[in-house]
C-alpha cells in the first residue's frame, strides 16, 4: 500500500492507495472507529462498491448502515443536504463518529460539508470512486453545494480523517468521466510540474485503458502534489491554493452555462477553462504561443473540451464574465485569475480586468 501524508498539524491525515484496497478497508479503518458503526452514503451508481466496502466493514466487526443519494451534480442542493442530514440525526451519529463518502467529487463535496456542520462537525472518510475524486476532490477538506447564484458557494472547509483509495473501482467507470477526472491530473503538470505533463502525454493513452502502474502513477504524483500544496495554504489565504483553481474560473461559468447538466462535466469544464486561460495569457504576451498550442493539442488528442467550441458554448463573454462575478476569489471588485507563464508556470494575476476577459472570449470560436 502506498500512503500519501497530508500535514496539516492537528487535521493531519493519510492517503492510502492501493489496487484492491476497498476489500481489506475495515481493517484500515479500524484503528480509527474501533467498534462504533460508521454510516456509508454512496452514490446509486457505485452499488458494486457499496457492497465490498459493507462487506469487509463486517469482516473488521464494525457495524454499517448505508444511504444511497442520486448520481449527477444536482446531488449537491441544499434539498439533499436537509435530507442527508436529517438522516444522519435519525441514525442517531454522534459527533465523533465517522461518516464515509463512497463516490465521486459529487457525494464527496455533499457528504464533507454534511459531516461539516453536522453537531458543527463529525468525522468523515473519503473513499473516492471516480477517477476526479480519487486525483483531486477527495483531499484537501474543500467541501459545498451549489446555489442557483453558482457553484460551491456554500460550504466549509472541513477535513477528512483519512482517504481510501482502490484504483480497482475505476473499472466500472464509463470512459468520459474517466476523461473527465484527467483533465484534473493534467492540471497538477501545468500548474508547476513540467515533467508531469510530459509524463501525461506519455501516458494517457495507458490511463485511459485501465493500465495499473499509469493509474496508481498518475493517482500517486496527483495527491502528492495537491497534499503539498494544501499543507502550505490550507484555507487559500495567501495564493498558493488558488494554483489548484487553474482553469476553473472559465471552468465554473462555462458549468453555470451548462445549467450544472450531463452537457459538460465538471473536468471537463476545467479542461476547457485551462486551454482558455493559457489561451488569453498567450495573448496578452504571458506565456509563449507554443505552450499554449501544446496544452490545447493534449486536451484536444486527450479527448477533451479545448475551446469555447468543443465545450458546446455559444454565450456571449459578458455573459460568461457575469457567471464569473460569482467566483469566490473576487477581492474588492477584482477578480485574479489563474495564468501561466509556460507549461507549468502558472500564477495568479491581480491585474486583470474582467472586462478585457469578456472580450476575449468574444473573439473565440463558439459552439
Ligand atoms: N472538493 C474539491 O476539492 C473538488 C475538487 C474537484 C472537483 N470537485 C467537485 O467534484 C464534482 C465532480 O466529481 P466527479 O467528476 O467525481 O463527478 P460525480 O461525483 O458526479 O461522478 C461522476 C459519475 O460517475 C458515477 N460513478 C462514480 N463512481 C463510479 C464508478 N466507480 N463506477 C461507475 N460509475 C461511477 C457517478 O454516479 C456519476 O454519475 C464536482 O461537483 C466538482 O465541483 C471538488
Ligand atoms: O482544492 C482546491 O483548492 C481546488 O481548487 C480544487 C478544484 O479542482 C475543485 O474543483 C474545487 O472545488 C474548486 O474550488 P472553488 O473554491 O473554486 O469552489
Ligand atoms: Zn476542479
Amino acid at each position: 500500500m502506498k500512503t500519501v501524508p497530508v500535514a496539516l498539524g492537528k487535521r493531519s491525515y493519510d492517503i492510502h492507495i492501493e489496487q484492491g484496497l476497498l476489500g481489506r478497508a475495515g481493517e484500515v479503518i479500524a484503528p480509527l472507529v474501533g467498534k462504533r458503526p460508521v454510516v456509508v452514503v454512496a452514490d446509486r451508481n457505485v452499488k458494486v462498491h457499496l457492497s465490498t466496502l459493507r462487506g469487509s466493514l463486517g469482516a473488521a466487526g464494525i457495524p454499517s448502515e448505508a444511504i444511497e443519494l442520486p448520481a449527477g451534480e444536482a446531488t449537491k442542493s441544499w434539498d439533499q443536504l436537509a435530507a442527508l442530514t436529517d438522516r444522519l440525526l435519525d441514525l442517531g451519529v454522534e459527533r465523533s463518529d465517522h461518516i464515509i463518502a463512497l463516490g465521486g467529487g459529487v457525494i464527496g463535496d455533499l457528504v464533507g460539508f454534511a459531516a461539516a456542520i453536522l453537531k458543527r462537525g463529525c468525522n468523515f472518510i473519503q473513499v473516492p470512486t471516480t477517477l476526479l475524486a480519487q486525483v483531486d476532490s477527495s483531499v484537501g477538506g474543500k467541501t459545498a453545494i451549489n446555489t442557483p447564484a453558482g457553484k460551491n458557494l456554500v460550504g466549509a472547509f472541513h477535513q477528512p480523517a483519512m482517504v481510501l483509495i482502490d484504483p480497482a473501482t475505476l473499472d466500472t467507470l464509463p470512459l468520459r468521466q474517466v476523461r473527465a477526472g484527467y483533465a484534473e491530473v493534467v492540471k497538477y503538470g501545468l500548474i508547476d510540474d513540467p515533467d508531469f505533463f510530459a509524463w501525461c502525454e506519455a501516458n494517457f493513452e495507458a490511463l485511459y485503458a485501465g493500465d495499473s502502474m499509469a493509474r496508481e502513477t498518475a493517482i500517486a504524483r496527483s495527491v502528492a502534489a495537491k497534499a503539498r500544496i494544501v499543507a502550505e495554504d490550507e484555507r487559500e489565504t495567501t495564493g498558493k491554493r488558488a494554483l489548484l483553481n487553474l482553469g476553473h474560473t472559465f471552468g465554473h461559468a462555462l458549468e453555470a452555462e451548462s445549467g450544472f447538466s450531463d452537457r459538460l462535466f465538471h473536468g471537463e469544464a476545467v479542461a476547457a477553462g485551462m486551454a482558455l486561460a493559457f489561451a488569453y495569457s498567450a495573448e496578452k504576451g504571458l506565456c509563449p504561443k507554443e505552450d499554449s498550442e501544446r496544452v490545447k493539442a493534449h486536451l484536444r488528442a486527450a479527448g477533451l473540451p479545448h475551446d469555447l467550441a468543443s465545450a458546446g458554448i455559444g454565450a456571449s463573454g459578458a455573459r460568461l464574465a457575469d457567471h464569473m462575478r460569482h467566483d469566490k476569489k473576487m477581492a474588492a471588485g477584482t477578480l485574479p485569475f489563474l495564468l501561466a507563464h509556460g507549461v507549468g508556470q502558472t500564477y495568479l494575476d491581480r491585474d486583470v480586468a474582467l472586462d478585457d476577459v469578456a472580450a476575449f472570449l468574444d473573439r473565440c470560436d463558439r459552439g
